[in-house]
């Protein structure tokens, strides 16, 4: 277990983290979730020990690791640009931590020889960084960060460089990864369906602030503000309160709470279909999401008129009036 309480870190007048406080078990795997500048770096360094919080106190499983520094903590880190060794071998790069503990030979080889089948480099042990591609030099990089067994692994934005489909890739990978070694892992993310996808646990910041911390689920279904509801996925107001955009059910026919729309476009995105949506009483506009049969069933045509209304409202999430 990893717990922050009250860490407050300034940059000059800056207030990077406004004391924030957070628990996260063993075990998990926890996503910090927020927008550029939130402050998730500032928090993740924190625990790591590369930033000196300017109050607060950081425990790692009941030690008080406040002043102590990174080599110290027991922790393994990940960032996007990973500096790999260039003139060593994936093998030697991932055996570094190892041979600096002056482990045995023997423990070594068949250490790094686990950490090379985990993360699927078993046929490039002997290649240098520069013959690998993004994706597997980021797994190279959490094999050596995993080699000297750490009790946190760290990692910020560790997909970050890479493009979206490998992006995806490596998130279903890290999924699986974390399953098996089951180390306690906090990952830092702007991405909210990198969140959603590999986390169990999400903690959403806001200006060095922590909005809510809880399941996906939980964010998902139960935002506890607007903020946190806007984050998580698209939003459209609909008599003011923020609803999911598959949440709205579109009708020929007017029923209570419903709003008069004029259909302004159709878009088509495989199964699903977006309807963008002008409400008639000059409310802001709001796109539904609707399934690829009901948009036939519907038979929508651009300019028309019809009725809106939200079938499911989340949680406890109003919008402010306008
Ligand atoms: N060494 C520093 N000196 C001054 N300001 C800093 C320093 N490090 C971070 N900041 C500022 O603190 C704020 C929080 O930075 P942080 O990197 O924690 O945000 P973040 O949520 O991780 O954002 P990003 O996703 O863009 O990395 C930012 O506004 C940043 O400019």
């Amino acid at each position: 277990m990893i717990t922050v309480s009250q860490v407050r870190k300034n940059y000059g007048d800056f207030v990077a983290l406004d004391g924030v406080t957070l628990d996260i078990p063993s075990g998990s795997l926890t996503a910090l979730l927020g927008p550029s500048g939130s402050g998730k770096s500032t928090l993740l360094r924190s625990i790591a020990g590369l930033e000196s919080p300017d109050a607060g106190i950081i425990t790692i499983n009941g030690e008080d690791v406040t002043g102590i520094t990174p080599q110290k903590r027991g922790i393994g880190f990940v960032f996007q640009h990973y500096a790999a060794f260039k003139h060593m071998t994936v093998r030697d790069n991932i055996a570094f931590g190892l041979r600096i503990r002056k482990r045995p030979k023997a423990e070594i080889k068949e250490r790094v020889d686990e950490l090379l089948r985990i993360v699927g480099l078993d046929g490039f042990q002997m290649r240098y960084p520069a013959q690998l591609s993004g994706g597997q030099r980021q797994r190279m990089a959490l094999a050596r960060a995993l080699a000297v067994d750490p009790k946190v692994l760290l990692l910020d934005e560790p997909f970050g460089a890479l493009d979206a489909k490998v992006r995806a890739d490596l998130r279903e990978w890290l999924r699986r990864l974390h399953d098996e070694v089951h180390v306690t892992t906090v990952l830092v993310t702007h991405d909210q369906e990198e969140a959603l996808d590999v986390a169990d646990r999400i903690a959403v910041m806001n200006r060095g602030n922590i909005e809510q911390v809880g399941s996906p689920d939980d964010l998902y279904e139960r935002p506890a503000n607007d903020f946190v509801m806007s984050f998580l996925g698209p939003v459209a107001t609909i008599n003011g309160v923020m609803v999911r955009p598959h949440d709205l059910h579109l009708d020929r026919v007017h029923h209570p709470g419903a709003v008069e729309v004029t259909v302004d476009r159709i878009v088509r995105l495989g199964f699903e279909v977006r309807v963008e949506l002008v409400p008639v009483n000059g409310d802001q506009r709001l796109s539904a999401q609707i399934t690829r049969g009901d948009a036939d069933d519907l038979n929508l045509v651009r300019g028309e008129q019809l009725y809106v209304r939200a079938t499911h409202i989340p949680g406890i999430v109003h919008a402010a009036a306008h």
